[in-house]
């Protein structure tokens, strides 16, 4: 069993802790010089011959199972570092030792030398905080440049992201937002919950899909003020009322769905068959393009109109102040009636206003790139970890016992708040190991710029893929004791002191994890507390303790049934 081998961390169930865990594992030891290895790459990486029936069979496990899966095995039949070859390497190529020595240009092949499968804490340490500028560029299938030409925040590298991150992160960081967002998605929860319990007897939804619609609704919310009134279909379809018909419906969250939906199917389709598809018309890209291009049109119509208010309301205070009277300091008096006047109503006000280190703002395309992106990343991944929460702690009554105790002596009743996040460490305990066992992201994957060696002695070659998988490494009996077992109490005291930083990933780490991952635990605490303080879920279906996993980009419930629970009053 793993103990703490990098500087044991608590990673803290305060909502401050948790900010401060997001930003160690946030890459802060970038550019420090990669430690002094065991044996330079002397140690042979184990993998399949490229053309072994055993590679045959490996590869076929990706597509059959998925990623995340294959990962897990080849960590159990491997070991916790493995290599699948390019196929098209010459013999001659150098490796191990000579090749870091060497330093050779990377051999491409649909865009990798070689896969690497890294699963272990100290190796992913290493290439996410220990040497991260040689692994600051995320591997991306080919649909992201089809889709952004490299834009955005989710599919640009180098300066672009590093820019854009620096732009969009401090938001999500934010005390004052973080708790004005807390309360829209509580205020959104209780709407929920005010549906379920107002039922005239206990029943049955897919909770997958009605922590979706108020996840939709809470993010939208939170970038830009609009309200896809999500939360009324629950209402509508927990009543049994007709769902609304296409025409009905919200433009805009057509396009939303009918995106995420595509972008999932052609996920991992290379781009020459992405071209050939295009020029043949194929529906999935027609929609996929008509989809995007409704969301742009609405962003930045929704853009120009804010600037024009942005702009009114600054003028507005500007003269107001002007004309103002008696405060004991006229600029100071000036200032804040400037602030309170244009303070940000949500991220895209906060977008609006932000600059670069040389003053400069985001032009209308970034900002939309980037307000679709935090939607995007932020909308399936909370919804999915939303419901696996509430479907474990139903599973486990124990665990709901206490945790509803926990609520009830912090809370008494009333709804939670951002603040009160700090006094609740069971439920950030729950939130925890949710994403231990159902971690909505399964794998980071980063590309080698340089040939490198790994602390376990295992060489990295110029131009290789490392794919390290949240998944697996949750999953792995090596990294946790008892890996299946839902067991919050591993996130509480001393047992959590005593995990390595790097075992637990849920966001990922390094330069390019999560930024949202502190209003994520957020908005999932807050979700899971309101509701299980006033409902109570019983597992239909599935009725295991376990859920069933499945993946396309995230997390996706709907490819194992949904989640199916009975929904009574508490
Ligand atoms: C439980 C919910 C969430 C999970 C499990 C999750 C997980 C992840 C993971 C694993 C990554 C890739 C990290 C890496 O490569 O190291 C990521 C990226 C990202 N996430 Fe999240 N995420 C969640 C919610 C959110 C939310 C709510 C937002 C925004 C409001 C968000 C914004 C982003 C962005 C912008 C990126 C891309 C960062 C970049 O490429 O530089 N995520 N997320």
């Amino acid at each position: 069993m793993l103990q703490a081998q990098l500087s044991p961390q608590s990673l803290g169930s305060s909502s401050s802790a948790l900010q401060g865990a997001v930003r160690q594992l946030g890459g802060e030891q970038q550019g420090a010089q990669p430690q002094r290895q065991r044996a330079l790459g002397s140690v042979q990486t184990p993998g399949p011959d490229p053309f072994s029936l055993q590679s045959l069979q490996d590869v076929g496990c990706i597509f059959t199972d998925g990623l995340h899966e294959a990962m897990l095995r080849f960590s159990q039949r491997y070991g916790p570092v493995s290599r699948f070859s390019n196929p098209a390497k010459p013999k001659c190529r150098p490796s191990g030792a000579d090749a870091a020595v060497l330093n050779l240009p990377p051999l491409q092949l649909n865009g990798a030398s070689g896969w690497l499968f890294v699963n272990h804490p100290d190796d992913i340490a290493h290439v996410c905080a220990a040497n991260t500028r040689n692994y600051s560029e995320r591997y991306l299938p080919d649909i992201y440049s089809w889709v952004t030409h490299g834009k955005g925040l989710l599919g640009s590298q180098g300066d672009y992201n590093r820019r854009h991150r620096k732009l969009c992160g401090p938001p999500f960081r934010s005390a004052d937002l973080l708790r004005s967002f807390g309360d829209v998605v509580v205020e959104r929860s209780l709407r929920v919950a005010d549906t379920f319990t107002s039922q005239p007897a206990p029943f049955a939804t897919n909770v997958a899909i009605q922590t979706q619609r108020l996840t939709l609704d809470c993010v939208g919310l939170t970038a830009f003020s609009h309200d896809f009134g999500e939360v009324e279909a629950i209402a509508r379809d927990v009543r049994g009322g007709a769902p609304p018909s296409a025409s009905d419906q919200d433009r805009l969250l057509w396009a939303v769905n009918a995106f995420g939906q595509i972008l999932g199917e052609v996920f991992i389709t290379p781009m020459p068959l992405l071209r050939l598809m295009d020029k043949l018309g194929f529906r999935q890209l027609r929609t996929l393009r008509e989809a995007l291009e409704v969301m742009r049109h609405s962003m930045l119509g929704v853009i120009a109109q804010r600037r024009a208010s942005l702009a009114e309301r600054a003028a507005a205070a500007a003269s107001g102040s002007a004309g103002a009277k008696g405060p004991a300091s006229p600029a100071a008096g000036a200032a804040a009636e400037k602030a309170a006047a244009v303070a940000p109503q949500d991220l895209l006000d906060v977008l609006l206003m932000a600059t670069d280190e040389s003053g400069v703002p985001m032009t209308d395309e970034e900002l939309w790139e980037d307000v679709h992106d935090v939607m995007g990343a932020g909308h399936e991944t909370t919804a999915t970890t939303a419901a696996a929460a509430l479907y474990a702690v139903s599973a486990h009554p124990e665990v709901e016992a206490k945790l509803v105790a926990e609520l009830e002596s912090v809370l008494g009743g009333r709804a939670p708040t951002y603040d009160d996040l700090e006094k609740l460490p069971y439920l950030a305990a729950v939130v925890k190991e949710s994403l231990r066992l159902y971690p909505a992201i399964p794998i980071f994957p980063r590309c080698a710029a340089a040939a490198d060696v790994l602390p376990s002695g295992h060489a990295v070659h110029a131009g290789d893929v490392v794919f390290m998988s949240t998944y697996a490494l949750h999953c792995s009996p090596e990294v946790w004791e008892d890996p299946l077992r839902f067991d919050p109490e591993r996130f509480l005291g001393e047992r959590e002191a005593a995990l390595h930083r790097f075992q637990w990933l849920p966001f990922g780490a390094g330069p390019r994890m999560c930024l949202g991952a502190t209003f994520a635990m957020m908005s999932v605490s807050l979700m899971v507390a309101t509701l299980l303080q006033r409902c109570r879920f019983r597992p239909l279906r599935p009725t295991t303790q376990l859920i069933p996993t499945a993946y396309d980009i995230t997390l996706n419930f709907d490819r194992t049934g949904g989640l199916h629970m009975e929904v009574a009053p508490r």
